[in-house]
Order: C-alpha cells, then structure tokens, then sequence
C-alpha cells in the first residue's frame, strides 16, 4: 500500500551498524522516498544544545532592527548568502507566471573554512563557494553556524549512504560526490502578519526542492510544512520532539531516474485568532553534491528497456538551471 502520510523513521539502528539494523532503516526510507518523498527521522545523533543554540541566536538576529539586518543583507543577486526580507523571495514563482512574495525572512550560509585552491576559487567554482557575511553584533552567532553547517553535513553524508543501501549500490557509492558539497544553511522567520497579507500570499507558497536532500529542523508554531501526496491531498508533516523532517529534492528524482519523488510542498499561514507573539522559525539544510559531480541516472534505476530519462548533468549545472528559471518577486534570482 502507498504510503499517504510521512512516515517517522528511527535511524538508531542503522547506527548501531549491524547489517540487518542497516537494512531495516535502508527498506523504510526507501519505501518513504518513493511513496510521497518526505520522512521524519529521530535518533540522527545531533546533539539538542546545538539546535536550540543556533535557533536562539537565530531569533536574536531576526528581531534586530531592520537596518542592522541590512548591515548582513544578500550580497548579489547570484549569492545565497546573508539576509532576504519579508516579501523579497517567491518559492512557487517558477511554477507559476507571478506568485507574491512569501511571508517569511531569512538567513542564509554556504561552506565555511573554503580551501584556497583553484577547484574552490578558479572560475569552475563559480558563486558556490561565495565568502559568508556575519552579523558582528551577535557574540556566538558564526561559530554556532558553523558547527550546525559541519553537523548538518555529516547528517546528510549518512542519509546519502543509507541512500545508498536504499538503491542497491555500494554504501559509500555517494562519498567522493559530496566532499566538496556546496550545500547550504537557511534560518527562516516566518512573522505572524494578521490579515495584513494579499490574496494567495504564504509564509512558503508551493514547490519543490533542487538539490539531493534538505533536512529541516521543523517548529511547532501554528502554521506549518505541508505536503501534497500521490493523492494530490496536502497533508501536514507531523511534529516529532527532537527530529528532523528530510526530503528529497529534484536532483535526487533525476538520479533515480523519477523513481523517488521530489514532492510539492508549501508553508501555510496560521490561524487568524493564533497568538501573534508566536512567529514560525525553522532551520533547513539544502544537500548538494560537489559542483562537479556528474549527476547520472544509476544502474538500479534504469526504466524497464535499460534507458534513463535523462542525460547526464553536473551538480553544478543542475543547480544553474533552476537558478534561471527561478525569479524573486522584485525581479532578482533565488535559489530554494
Ligand atoms: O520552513 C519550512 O518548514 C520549510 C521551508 C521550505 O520548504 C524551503 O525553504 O524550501
Ligand atoms: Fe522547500
């Protein structure tokens, strides 16, 4: 039977490492991937201190007076890096001719401690390994994103190899693609904005994600992550203490070769009469591999006749090409 809801996978056994606990946990997050391509994992082995720590800081920053945050605020267009308003961004613009801007203003880093080499800073490397830019004010603030980028990193390289195990490939078959992951770290603040809203305006209006897999540190405010299933019905990610929601993103149904499902999913207003001294904050992780990883369809996956989908595509190119199709509300380019 499909699966209609998201499913919450404990990861405990596979890092207890016996090769049925890696089995067990592989089957079910295949299972979650391919039915509606959202599961909500516990035992991942982040440690609470520093998910509350980087959220705390995270709501210092975001009720600092405007002009402090414009002090951090996005340097280019083609760099997600720093701080983007209320308004500035609209998540479902490329799947719809205009989409106002989504209600939510955020925070965003790239990989920290970049080598100086010519694969991070020549020409290949493109924006993807822009430098970050720190609110000053805030004591703690870069060093706690920094720790939770390293941990987030981490997190993901396990998911990627359990991944692995999912789609009968070797465990480290994903390794040597994403050492050099040019992932990226977003805080987002959702203000609880009454009635002062435009029709069909969200906090996160509908899309899908562009890189291998995003893992989001929900909240459990009103108004929150939905996700539309095989049915075409919106169902609500389910809040777990101490999880994290995961979800493939398109690069990750191209590698599949559609088998697994980048999913449709949206962030909905809270209730008129919620308390409006309780803004929506979550933290999300965008996996993506190696700008240069080449992003073809795997041996597992083939359709019945032997053929992929779709030719081959580095990760970075892959990334470029949402990049275009993506345009902010306002005019500028965003990247989800
Ligand atoms: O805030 C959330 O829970 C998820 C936001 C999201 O889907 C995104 O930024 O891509
Ligand atoms: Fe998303």
């Amino acid at each position: 039977m499909q699966l209609q809801h998201v499913p919450t996978i404990d990861l405990g056994p596979y890092f207890e490492g016996t090769p049925e606990g890696k089995a067990l946990v592989a089957k079910e997050v295949d299972r979650a991937c391919k039915d509606i391509g959202f599961l909500v994992i516990t035992n991942h082995g982040i440690p609470k201190e520093l998910v509350d720590r980087v959220y705390s800081l995270s709501r210092k920053f975001f009720n600092l007076p405007m002009a402090e945050k414009r002090k951090v605020d996005r340097p280019s267009p083609d760099q997600v890096r720093g701080y983007s308003a209320v308004a500035e961004e609209s998540l479902s613009y490329s799947l719809e001719e205009a989409a106002p801007g989504d209600l939510k203003e955020s925070f965003s880093i790239g990989p920290t401690d970049v080598p100086e080499d010519d694969y991070h800073r020549g020409p290949a490397a493109g924006p993807h390994f822009a430098p970050n830019v720190w609110p000053e004010s805030i004591e703690g603030f870069k060093e706690a994103y920094a720790e939770y980028f390293d941990a987030m990193s981490d997190l993901a390289r396990s998911l990627m190899r359990i991944f692995a195990l999912s789609l009968k490939l070797d465990e480290h078959f994903f390794d040597d693609k994403i050492d050099k992951e040019i992932s990226m770290l977003r805080t987002l603040s959702y203000p609880n904005m009454g009635t002062n809203i435009e029709e069909g305006q969200m906090r996160a209006g509908a899309h899908t994600d562009y890189g291998s897999l995003t893992i989001v540190k929900p909240d459990n405010s009103p108004g929150g992550l939905q996700v539309c299933n095989q049915n075409g019905d919106w169902v609500s990610v389910p809040y777990v203490e101490d999880s994290f929601a995961v979800n493939i993103g398109d690069l990750m149904m191209r590698w599949t070769n559609d088998q697994w499902i980048s999913t449709l999913h949206r962030v909905v207003n809270p209730p008129m009469d919620s308390d409006a001294s309780a803004p929506r904050q979550s933290i999300v992780f965008f996996h993506q591999p190696n700008y240069d990883a080449m992003i073809e369809c795997l041996p597992s996956c083939l359709d019945e006749d032997g053929k992929a989908k779709y030719p081959a595509v580095s990760s970075g190119d892959h990334l470029k090409s949402k990049f275009v199709k993506q345009t902010t509300f306002g005019g500028t380019q965003e990247v989800a």
